[in-house]
C-alpha cells in the first residue's frame, strides 16, 4: 500500500529507486573508571588525530567531485577537532571524574551541542551543533573501534533514507547511483541540502521520522519540490509521478536554455552572474551553468596546494587557463590571500593572537614584495589570452592600494621593455572586506577601476565577530541593516565615479539577499557555480523598481537582521 510522508524540499528535482537505509552503528559509550588517566588522553588524541586523517581524505574526495567550495565545510570540522576548549574540557572531566575518553568526550560535546541547539532562532548555530555531531561520530567510532557507514562503496541505483546526511556521507555520494535523499532532520541552509543542491540531486529533509516507516525493500518516488516521498506507490501514483518529472524536466530545460541568457530582472535591467573558483578545474561548473564571468578567483590554493611557493611559469600556466577557458568573458584573479585561516607550511608566518586581525593578505604582498612580484609577473604574461581583472585583498587604506599598484605598474613597465606582451586593458580594483574601506569607498572609487565586496570579512569585521568562532556567530548576520548601509554606500560609491561594484562573498548568492543587492543596485554577483541558474530564474520574477523601493524601507524602517527578513518575504510573496 502506498503511503506519503511530508518534509522540506531541500533540493528540486523528481526520482525514484528502491531505499537504502544508511543506519549508523550503535555509538552508545558506557561509563567506566580509571586509573590511568594519562592512557585515556592518548586514545582521545589517537582517536582525533586519525579523524582528522579520514577528514582529510574525505575532503579531498570532496574536492574532485564538488568543487574546491564545498570541500570547505571539512576545514571547519577540522577545526572543530582542534578546538581547544574541546580537548582541555575533555582532558578535564578524564582527569577530574577518572573516567573513559569515550565518555567524557560523549559528555563534553553533549553541552557544546545542546549549548548550540539552544539557540532555536538562530540557523547558523544549528549547523554548526550539526557539525559537532559529525565529527563527534567519527571520533566515538575510533574510540569504540566500530565503522562507520560509508556512502561511497554504494553501486546500484538508490534512495538514501537517513537520520541526517553529514556532509562528509554527502561528499562520498556518486551522484550516478544516489539518485535522491529523504532525512529525518535538517533544513534548507543545513550542509546537507546545500550539498544535495550542488550535486542536483532531488532531497527532502526534516520528515521526523522516515527512518522507522522505510524499510530496505521498499521501492520510492522522491518529489523534490513538493517535499514528498511516496513509499511503495501504485501504478496510479507512478504514473503521476512519471507526468510531473516530465514536466520537471521542461523545468529544467527551461533553466538550461537561461544558460547563454544575459540575467535580467523582469523590467529588462542586467546584472552580472559571475562564478567563485579556487582552482583552474572550477571552470567546467562554470562553464555548464552559464557563468557571464569568474567574479572571483581565489589564487591562494594555487600555494596552498603546493609544497613551495609555485614559480611563476607555474602561475602564468594556471592562468592562462582559466582566461583561455573563460574566452572573452572577464576573471577577476585576485591576488594571493594567506594570512587569517590559511597557512603556508613552507612561509614561515609568525603565530599571531589575531591572525584575521593581523598579517595577512595584500599586507604579506606589501612586505614579502618579491613573492607579489612573481604572481604579479604570471598574471600580467597571461593578461593577453583573456579579459584579466586584477583585484587585492584586504585593502584598508589608499595607501596600500597606490603602493599594490605602482608594483604592478613596475612589473609591468619591465615585462614591456623585456618585449613580453601585455594586455593594455587590465582592470584593477580592490576588494571591499574591511570597513575602513566601505566607510572611505567614494575616496576609493576616483582610484580603483572596481570594487568587489568581500561580506564574509566585511561582516565579521563590522560586526567584530570572527567568521570561524561559534560561539559568537548569531552576530554573524549578512542582513542586519548594518551591513545593508555599508553595502549601499559602497554601490553608490562606485557609480558616482562611473565604476562598477560586484559582491564576492557568500552573501551575493543567498536567495534573500538578491533582491536587497538587485535593489541597491550591485552590478556583479559573483558565487558558487551551481547557484548560478537558479538566480537567474529568480532575477526574471524582480522587477527593479519595486526592489529598489524594499531596499530603501529596508535601510530607512527596519533596524534588526529579522526584521529585514520578513520584509523580504513580504516583498516576495
Ligand atoms: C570572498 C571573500 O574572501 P574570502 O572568503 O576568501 O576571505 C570575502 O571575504 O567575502
Ligand atoms: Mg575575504
Amino acid at each position: 500500500m502506498t503511503s506519503k510522508v511530508s518534509g522540506i524540499a531541500a533540493s528540486d528535482g523528481i526520482a525514484q529507486a528502491k531505499a537504502y537505509l544508511l543506519i549508523e552503528p550503535d555509538l552508545t559509550v558506557e561509563k567506566t573508571s580509571v586509573t590511568d588517566t594519562d592512557v585515556e588522553k592518548k586514545r582521545l588524541s589517537k582517536a582525533i588525530d586519525e579523524s582528522k586523517e579520514q577528514l582529510a581524505k574525505i575532503r579531498a574526495i570532496a574536492a574532485e567531485s564538488l568543487g574546491e567550495e564545498e570541500a570547505q565545510v571539512f576545514d571547519a570540522h577540522t577545526m572543530v577537532l582542534s578546538d581547544p576548549d574541546l580537548i582541555d574540557q575533555t582532558h578535564a572531566v578524564i582527569d577530574n571524574e577518572k573516567v573513559n575518553a569515550d565518555f567524557a568526550f560523549k559528555q563534553v560535546t553533549d553541552t557544546f551541542i545542546a549549548m548550540f541547539e539552544g539557540m532555536e532562532d538562530n540557523a547558523y548555530m544549528q549547523e554548526r551543533a550539526a557539525d559537532i555531531r559529525d565529527v563527534r561520530k567519527r571520533v566515538l567510532a575510533r574510540l569504540l573501534n566500530v565503522t562507520l557507514p560509508s556512502p561511497a562503496t554504494i553501486e546500484e541505483e538508490v534512495i538514501i533514507i537517513a537520520e541526517d546526511l553529514t556532509p562528509s556521507d554527502t561528499a562520498q555520494l556518486n551522484k550516478k547511483y544516489v539518485k535522491a535523499f529523504v532525512t529525518n532532520i535538517g533544513g534548507r541552509t543545513s550542509h546537507s541540502a546545500i550539498m544535495a543542491r550542488s550535486l542536483e540531486i532531488p532531497a527532502i529533509v526534516g520528515t521526523k521520522n522516515i527512518t522507522e516507516l522505510v524499510t530496505e525493500e521498499d521501492y520510492l518516488i522522491v518529489d523534490g519540490i513538493e517535499g514528498e516521498v511516496f513509499i511503495n506507490p501504485s501504478e496510479q501514483d507512478t504514473a503521476a509521478f512519471n507526468k510531473k518529472a516530465e514536466e520537471f524536466s521542461q523545468l529544467k530545460q527551461e533553466w538550461d536554455r537561461l544558460k547563454d541568457e544575459p540575467s535580467v530582472t523582469k523590467d529588462g535591467k542586467h546584472v552580472e552572474l559571475a562564478a567563485n573558483i579556487g582552482t583552474p578545474k572550477d571552470l567546467e561548473g562554470v562553464n555548464s551553468n552559464g557563468g557571464e564571468a569568474v567574479g572571483l578567483y581565489r589564487t591562494e590554493f594555487l600555494y596552498m596546494d603546493s609544497s613551495e611557493l609555485p614559480s611563476e611559469d607555474d602561475q602564468y600556466e594556471a592562468y592562462k587557463k582559466v582566461l583561455e577557458g573563460m574566452g572573452e568573458r572577464p576573471v577577476v584573479v585576485r591576488t594571493m590571500d594567506i594570512g587569517g585561516d590559511k597557512e603556508l607550511p613552507y612561509l614561515e608566518l609568525p603565530k599571531e593572537m589575531n591572525p584575521f586581525l593581523g598579517y595577512r593578505a595584500i599586507r604579506v604582498s606589501l612586505d614579502q614584495d618579491g613573492i607579489f612580484r612573481t604572481q604579479l609577473r604570471a598574471l600580467l604574461r597571461a593578461s593577453v589570452h583573456g579579459t584579466l581583472r586584477i583585484m587585492f585583498p584586504m585593502i584598508a587604506t589608499l595607501p596600500e592600494f597606490r603602493e599594490a599598484k605602482a608594483i604592478l605598474e613596475e612589473e609591468k613597465a619591465k615585462l614591456i621593455e623585456e618585449g613580453t606582451a601585455v594586455s593594455d586593458s587590465i582592470q584593477v580594483g580592490i576588494m571591499i572586506e574591511i570597513p575602513a574601506a566601505a566607510v572611505l569607498a567614494d575616496q576609493f572609487a576616483k582610484e580603483v577601476d572596481f570594487f568587489s565586496i568581500g561580506t564574509n570579512d566585511l561582516i565579521q569585521y563590522t560586526m567584530a565577530a570572527d567568521r570561524m568562532n561559534e560561539r559568537v556567530s548569531y552576530l554573524y548576520q549578512p542582513y542586519n541593516p548594518s551591513i545593508l548601509r555599508l553595502i549601499k554606500g559602497v554601490i553608490d560609491a562606485a557609480h558616482n565615479e562611473g565604476k562598477w561594484a560586484g559582491m564576492c562573498g557568500e552573501m551575493a548568492g543567498d536567495q534573500i539577499a538578491v533582491p536587497l543587492l538587485v535593489g541597491l543596485g550591485l552590478d556583479e554577483f559573483s558565487m558558487s557555480a551551481t547557484s548560478i541558474l537558479k538566480t537567474r530564474s529568480l532575477l526574471k520574477t524582480l522587477d527593479s523598481n519595486k526592489m529598489k523601493e524594499l531596499s530603501a524601507k529596508a535601510l530607512s524602517e527596519c533596524s534588526t537582521s529579522e526584521e529585514v527578513v520578513d520584509l523580504v518575504n513580504q516583498y516576495l510573496a
